[in-house]
C-alpha cells in the first residue's frame, strides 16, 4: 500500500491552507530546493562546463524522461524531457502529420486547452492542412476517412471529463490515422497506460501533478513503432544523431532523442528530478484509487451542503480526471473568498470553480474543509460583499 501520509509530508505546504490547485501547479517538494541547492554548490560552481558530462546534465533529458515513463505507462528509452508543453504539442502533430502524407485533417475537440488549439492550428496554415474542433462528445463521429492526426487533451482542463483514450485511439487506427494525447492534466493523477491503450505520441507538462515547479520542463513520448520514422520538423542540434560533430546537415538521433531541440534546463531539471523521487513506491492503481476517493467525497460534500453551485464534472468517476469543477453565476467572487478563507482553487471563465485533488498531498481533510468553507461562503454571502471587493481589488 501506497503511503500517502509519507508523500504528505515531502512537500512544503503553507501553514492554514487547503490547496487544492496543484492542477494548475504542483507545491514544493521539500527535497527540490535542497537538490537545487547541492546542484548550485557542487556541479555549476564547482565542475562549471564539466557539469554537462561529470554531472550528467547532458542525459538528464533522458534519464528523467525514464523515471516519468513509468507513470505513464511508457518504456525506458521512450519519453526525453524539454521545452513548454506547447512545443512538444508542436512536434508531436508535426511529426504525426507527416507519417500520414496525403491527408490533411487534424481533429481535436473544443475542451482542449486553447494552446493547444492555437499551436496546430498555426502548424496547419504552415503547411496546408485543416485544424477541425468538435465538441467533445462528438470526437469518435468525427473520426471519419481523411483523418491524419487525432489531437486530444485526455482530461479536460475545464470540466475534468475524461477521453477514453483506448477506445479513441482504436477507432482512429481503424481509419488510419495516428492518435497525439496532451497528459497535462492526466500524468501524476491517474493510472495513465499509454502502451496498454496502443496510442502513438503523447506530451505533458511536469508543473501540475508531477510538481516539478513553474516552468518545469514538458515531456515527449513516441510509440516505439514511430520512434525511428518521426520527422522531427524542429531540427535542433541536440536531437542531431552526432550533435557534437558540428556537421552542417541534419541527421536525426536514433528514438526519442531525435525530439530534443536545444540545450536542457538543467537546474528546472534537478527540481523535477528530485519532485520524482516523492514518486518512488507509489502505486498508480492506489494513486488512482485515492484520487477518486478524493473527488467522490467532494461531490458528495457540496452535492449536500452547497445547493447554489451546479456539477460541471461528470458524476461517473470513471469518465473524469482528478479534479472538480462546479458552477455558479459569480464564480469569480466566490473563489476570490474562497482563498481570502485559506481554499485554494482556482477560477476558469466564464463561471467555472475548479478544484484539483492531487492524491500525493491532498487528503479527507481537506475535501473536510473546502466543503465547509464553500458552504459557509455561499450561505454567509461573503463573496458578495462589497468591503471584500474593494479590499481583494487591491490585495
Ligand atoms: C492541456 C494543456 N496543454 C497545454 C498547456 C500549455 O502548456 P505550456 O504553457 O507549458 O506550453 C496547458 C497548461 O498550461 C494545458 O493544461
Ligand atoms: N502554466 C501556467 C502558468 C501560469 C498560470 C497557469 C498555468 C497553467 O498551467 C494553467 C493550466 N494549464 C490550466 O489548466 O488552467
Amino acid at each position: 500500500m501506497t503511503d500517502f501520509a509519507a508523500t504528505r509530508r515531502a512537500f512544503h505546504l503553507p501553514q492554514g491552507i487547503a490547496y487544492l490547485d496543484g492542477n494548475s501547479l504542483g507545491p514544493m517538494p521539500v527535497a527540490a530546493r535542497d537538490r537545487v541547492a547541492r546542484m548550485m554548490a557542487e556541479e555549476w560552481s564547482e565542475m562549471l562546463i564539466g557539469g554537462w558530462n561529470k554531472a550528467g546534465w547532458y542525459v538528464q533529458p533522458r534519464t528523467v524522461g525514464d523515471r516519468i515513463a513509468r507513470l505513464i505507462g511508457a518504456g525506458p528509452e521512450q519519453v526525453v524531457m524539454g521545452d513548454t508543453l506547447s512545443i512538444k504539442v508542436f512536434q508531436a502533430v508535426s511529426a504525426a502529420l507527416r507519417l500520414r502524407p496525403g491527408r490533411r485533417v487534424i481533429l481535436s475537440d473544443s475542451g482542449n486547452f486553447p494552446s493547444d488549439l492555437y499551436v496546430a492550428d498555426g502548424l496547419a496554415r504552415a503547411v496546408g492542412a485543416e485544424l477541425r474542433v468538435v465538441a467533445p462528445d462528438d470526437v469518435a463521429s468525427a473520426i471519419t476517412d481523411n483523418l491524419a492526426v487525432l489531437m486530444l487533451t485526455e482530461v479536460d482542463y475545464r470540466t475534468g471529463r475524461r477521453h477514453d483514450m483506448a477506445a479513441l485511439t482504436a477507432r482512429a487506427h481503424e481509419v488510419g490515422a495516428l492518435t497525439v494525447w496532451d497528459l497535462a492534466h492526466s500524468a501524476g493523477a491517474l493510472d495513465v497506460d499509454l502502451l496498454g491503450a496502443d496510442a502513438d505520441f503523447a506530451v505533458g507538462c511536469t508543473y501540475k501533478y508531477l510538481n516539478g515547479g513553474p516552468g518545469a520542463p514538458a515531456f515527449i513520448w513516441i510509440h516505439p513503432r514511430h520512434a525511428d520514422a518521426a520527422q522531427p520538423i524542429l531540427q535542433g542540434w541536440m536531437g542531431h544523431d552526432a550533435p557534437f560533430a558540428f556537421d552542417l546537415d541534419y541527421r536525426p538521433a536514433a528514438g526519442i532523442e531525435r525530439m530534443r531541440v536545444g540545450t536542457p534546463p538543467v537546474i528546472a531539471l534537478a527540481a523535477l528530478d528530485a519532485a520524482l523521487d516523492v514518486w518512488d513506491g507509489v502505486s498508480l492503481s492506489d494513486l488512482r484509487a485515492r484520487s477518486v476517493q478524493l473527488t467522490e467525497a467532494f461531490i458528495a460534500g457540496t452535492g449536500a451542503a452547497c445547493p447554489d453551485v451546479a456539477l460541471n464534472s461528470p458524476r461517473d468517476p470513471a469518465l473524469r480526471g482528478s479534479q472538480v469543477s462546479l458552477r455558479h453565476p459569480q464564480a469569480y467572487a466566490v473563489m476570490q473568498a474562497l482563498i481570502a478563507a485559506g481554499v485554494i482553487g482556482d477560477f476558469r471563465a466564464p463561471d467555472v470553480l475548479r478544484f484539483g485533488f492531487a492524491p500525493l498531498f491532498n487528503d479527507l481533510d481537506d475535501v473536510e474543509r473546502a466543503v465547509e468553507t464553500l458552504a459557509r461562503v455561499l450561505r454567509d454571502g461573503s463573496w458578495n460583499d462589497e468591503a471584500f471587493h474593494r479590499m481583494s481589488a487591491v490585495t
